[in-house]
């Protein structure tokens, strides 16, 4: 490993060591492994509550809600009468997630839990009308998620892409399986999008965020 990669990985593991999550979050943690609902990172969540406050986010949309890991984190940046709206197409994922929100105590008005695939329950929400969408879904589903997300986003809204980086492989210009197309779609979607405004963010695998003008 080259001095700079070196360096990279240990200020990585610094700022995931440095965040340290309460009961709830590592009970959700738990189930996520148990339901192979693979969570964000912890320094990739603290992030994400950091951009929901920033952006005043009242209402949001999370595209995969897993167990709620992400949820929770989201939902810890924005205001008491914010609305997390989380799409997933598994029963197992949401029936899991009402445990990790109750047992963060989480009033119900809080979340809308959608079951359904969210290239069909994205088209029924409205054009510019959420604070900030989370992405987090089926990556072979960005391109259509991030095309949606932008269109239901209000001006000055943010779009969060997780696992930007499709696990790494965006930056191996030899990859082309699928999930590394979809990726690259995905963040050639925003780069050409001449209202948002977007950063590529090195923490857990790869956040790109963009806001909207
Ligand atoms: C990586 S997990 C989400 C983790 C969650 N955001 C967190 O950090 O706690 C991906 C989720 O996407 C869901 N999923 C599967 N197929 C999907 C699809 N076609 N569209 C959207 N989500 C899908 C899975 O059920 C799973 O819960």
């Amino acid at each position: 490993m080259s001095d700079t990669a070196a360096a990279a990985a240990s200020l990585s593991e610094y700022a995931e060591a440095a965040i340290i999550e309460d009961e709830a979050l590592i009970e959700a943690r738990m189930r996520a492994e148990e339901l192979g609902a693979t969570a964000i990172s912890p320094a990739t969540g603290a992030l994400l509550s950091l951009l929901a406050r920033v952006a005043g986010s009242t209402h949001v949309v999370e595209i995969g809600t897993g167990v709620g890991v992400s949820g929770l984190w989201l939902l810890a940046g924005m205001p008491e009468n914010g609305v997390l709206t989380t799409i997933d197409p598994e029963p197992e994922h949401h029936r899991a997630a009402r445990e990790t929100f109750a047992d963060a105590h989480i009033g119900p008005g809080r979340t809308r839990l959608i079951n359904g695939a969210p290239t069909d329950v994205l088209t029924r929400l409205a054009d510019e009308t959420y604070d900030l969408v989370f992405v987090d879904g089926a990556p072979l589903s960005y391109p259509l998620f991030v095309t949606e997300a932008i269109r239901i986003l209000r001006p000055g809204g943010l779009v969060v892409v997780n696992n930007a980086s499709a696990d790494g492989t965006i930056a191996d210009r030899e990859a082309d399986d699928p999930r590394t197309l979809a990726a690259r779609e995905a963040a050639s979607i925003i780069a050409e999008d001449d209202r948002l405004l977007p950063a590529v963010i090195p923490v857990g695998t790869g956040l790109l965020a963009a806001a909207k003008a």
